[in-house]
């Protein structure tokens, strides 16, 4: 069951040439982990603060929990919708301890609010930190004592606007899962917002993606990465190589050799090929009609990337296995298993 509803949600700043958000329609599950994602200025925080009652669309319906909370010109004030929020703007106060901080965020008159608080910043994971003031904090603790606030009243939806900003990747990661192990044990509901693609792709049980204020997709982490709908959201999580081929009857022809493709012959003008560096695979047998000559190799950890280069000096990138070796300068035989194909002109 969807615990909220966008129905054609448009917002453009008075002072602004371009549409904030425009139509956006949009069904959030309840106990789901929705990520908004996309570059800076697609939209995202706008979005966030739409819902959370902090702006007014100038167009749009909004509908939580069963409630119609926009429509039109009247609105629930914030302050009387179950949301809590995560923002860059509403930081800890610092002459407060963490205990006060996510206290002051209840009710005045919410009795036992001390407890609350303290079993807020259990669940968060800063037992050992009630007394501590927000400068004694590591950013991943600030962040944990920020959830912790947003917790504090038990809303129904909790929105993160780019949690992650200013955390190291060990710290993401940790946050990332208490996040995930929060959501599911209390049943909220979350919206997160980040610009970093990889994150939401862990984290999240559906990702909206956002540009330039028009949604592209919304979907399950994999249908967003196995089945993008449009190239913007393709390249958005991890750039894709993209060769350029003539088509003959039984494949195109590319700087790097020979694509046999049954279908090729409906082509007539060049085409792209698009793949993903995991698409891609070096063999060890010579007798792949790919190949092309290693001019980098990137080493991760986990994983390399060996770039090839065509006779021209055209360039890909193909994902390895850490422990093999390569040489620059050598040729390398390749297939690609998965690509897609695009008109070129
Ligand atoms: N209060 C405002 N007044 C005028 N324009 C605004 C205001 N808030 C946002 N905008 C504009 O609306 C667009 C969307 O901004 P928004 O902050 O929602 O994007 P974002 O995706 O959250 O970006 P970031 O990742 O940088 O936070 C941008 O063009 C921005 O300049």
């Amino acid at each position: 069951m969807s615990l909220l509803q966008l129905h054609g949600i448009t917002k453009k700043f008075p002072q602004s040439k371009q549409f904030a958000v425009k139509d956006i329609h949009i069904a959030i599950e309840e106990g789901s982990i929705q990520a908004i994602v996309g570059e800076n200025g697609s939209g995202k925080s706008t979005l966030l603060k739409l819902i959370a009652g902090l702006e007014h669309p100038d167009k749009g319906d909004i509908i939580f929990s069963g409630q119609t909370i926009v429509n039109g010109k009247t609105a629930v004030p914030a302050n009387q919708r179950e949301v809590g929020v995560i923002f860059e703007e509403y930081a800890l106060f610092p002459q407060m301890t963490i205990l006060d901080n996510v206290r002051q965020a209840l009710h005045q008159e919410t009795r036992n609010a001390r407890q609350i608080a303290k079993d807020s910043l259990a669940l968060a994971g800063l037992e050992d930190s009630f007394n501590t003031y927000p400068h004694q904090l590591s950013s991943g603790q600030r962040q944990r004592a920020a959830l912790a606030r947003a917790l504090a009243s038990r809303p129904k939806l909790l929105l993160l606007d780019d949690p992650f900003r200013s955390l190291d990747t060990r710290f993401k990661n940790e946050i990332s899962e208490d996040i995930q192990d929060i959501v599911k044990s209390t049943g909220i509901t979350a919206i997160i917002a980040s610009h970093h693609a990889k994150d939401a792709l862990s984290l999240a049980d559906s990702i909206a993606i956002l540009h330039k204020g028009l949604l592209q997709q919304v979907g399950t982490p994999i249908e967003i990465y196995k089945q993008p709908a449009n190239a913007y959201v393709a390249n958005f999580f991890g750039k894709r190589n993209e060769i350029l081929a003539t088509p003959t009857e039984d494949g195109f022809y590319a700087g790097f050799g020979f694509i046999p493709h049954l279908e090729a012959g409906n082509y007539t003008g060049k085409v792209k090929i698009l793949f993903r560096s995991e698409d891609a695979k070096i063999k060890k047998n010579t007798e792949q009609p790919l190949s092309g000559v290693v001019s980098r190799i990137l080493f991760y950890g986990d994983h390399q990337i060996v770039k090839l280069e065509d006779d021209e000096g055209k360039q890909l990138s193909i994902k390895a296995a850490p422990g093999r070796v390569f040489e620059k300068g050598a040729r390398m035989f390749f297939t690609i298993d998965k690509y897609e194909i695009e008109e070129a002109f």
